[in-house]
């Protein structure tokens, strides 16, 4: 599949105002360098468009987003690694900052880099079922990044983020309901969007430019270390990436995904 592909823009049925931005990447979107580029380059594109709101979902039917792709971290090509997660901080700034309305409906799993595009938008509503969302980073074997934590401190108290970091917890949708790591359970994809289309509308009245603003401004603190810090950031992870016992933990991590699978055949 061309990248041009893995994401796809398409309006509002009843608001041609309301963008419907969909990641399909089968099986389970796992953010690769390619779906991270079209992420990125949709998000420019939304900038400068027509459109004042965005809904971002998911084309699988029980995965919104399986988080970072494990082999772009797994024996990587180091220059390749470095465009990766350069790509990552664009695409968190651009979705996080971003001047549209942002919701995203959760229509299935989402942990880690998937939980983190989910809290990069300002509301949330997920498709009650057997999912999870989370940042599960620290049960894989790595450290979550400062700026994941910060968009997890936009979302959630100080005390409910730490231990959810340092236990690297998943939430069932339940959980997350009770936390406020989402705002609302769905009955199905349709309905998630319905809802977040209902968050959307509450901004009818208000002007965009002061809304965005007011926005931005709430998020500053959150965004202002990353911009400062890009290159340090990405040299750490590349750094990161060299530990043996990193890739040790990785390693262990993608045989346990495997077996989960040859476990249920
Ligand atoms: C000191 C400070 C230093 C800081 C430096 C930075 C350090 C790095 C920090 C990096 C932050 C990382 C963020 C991440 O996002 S890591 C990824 C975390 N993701 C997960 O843990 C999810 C893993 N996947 C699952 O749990 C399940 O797949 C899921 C529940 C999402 C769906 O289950 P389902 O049963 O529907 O599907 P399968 O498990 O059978 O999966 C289908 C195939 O997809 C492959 N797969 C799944 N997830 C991933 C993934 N994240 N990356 C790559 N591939 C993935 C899975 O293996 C199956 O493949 P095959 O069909 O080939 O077997």
């Amino acid at each position: 599949m061309s990248s041009q592909n893995l994401v796809t823009v398409t309006p509002d049925k009843d608001n041609d105002e309301i963008a419907i931005v969909t990641m399909q990447r089968p099986p389970v979107n796992s953010l690769n360098l390619e779906l991270l580029q079209a992420l990125s380059k949709t998000l420019d594109e939304l900038s400068t468009s027509d459109f004042r709101a965005m809904v971002l979902t998911s084309a699988s039917p029980t995965v919104f987003s399986a988080g970072l792709d494990i082999m772009e971290m797994y024996k990587p090509d180091l220059k390749r690694a470095e465009q990766f997660w350069s790509t990552l901080q664009d695409v968190w700034l651009k979705l996080f900052e971003s001047n549209l309305i942002t919701a995203a409906a959760i229509n299935g799993h989402a942990p880690a880099g998937g939980c983190l595009l989910a809290m990069s938008c300002e509301y949330r509503a997920m498709v009650s079922g057997k999912y999870s969302i989370g940042l599960n980073e620290t049960a894989l074997g790595i450290v979550a990044p400062r700026w994941f934590m910060d968009c997890m401190l936009n979302t959630i108290s100080q005390r409910e983020a730490e231990i959810a970091l340092t236990t690297g917890k998943l939430f069932s949708v339940e959980e997350a309901l009770k936390v406020g790591l989402i705002d609302e359970t769905a009955k199905d994809k349709e309905d998630a969007i319905n809802k977040c289309l209902g968050f959307i509308e509450k901004f009818e009245s208000i002007p965009p430019l002061p809304r965005s603003m007011t926005k931005q401004k709430f998020r500053a603190n959150g965004v202002q270390w990353l911009k400062a810090n890009k290159q340090a950031d990405i040299d750490e992870f590349v750094h990161f990436l060299k530990f043996p016992q990193v890739q040790q933990s990785l390693e262990m991590y993608i045989h346990m995904l495997k077996s989960k699978q040859n476990k249920s055949e």
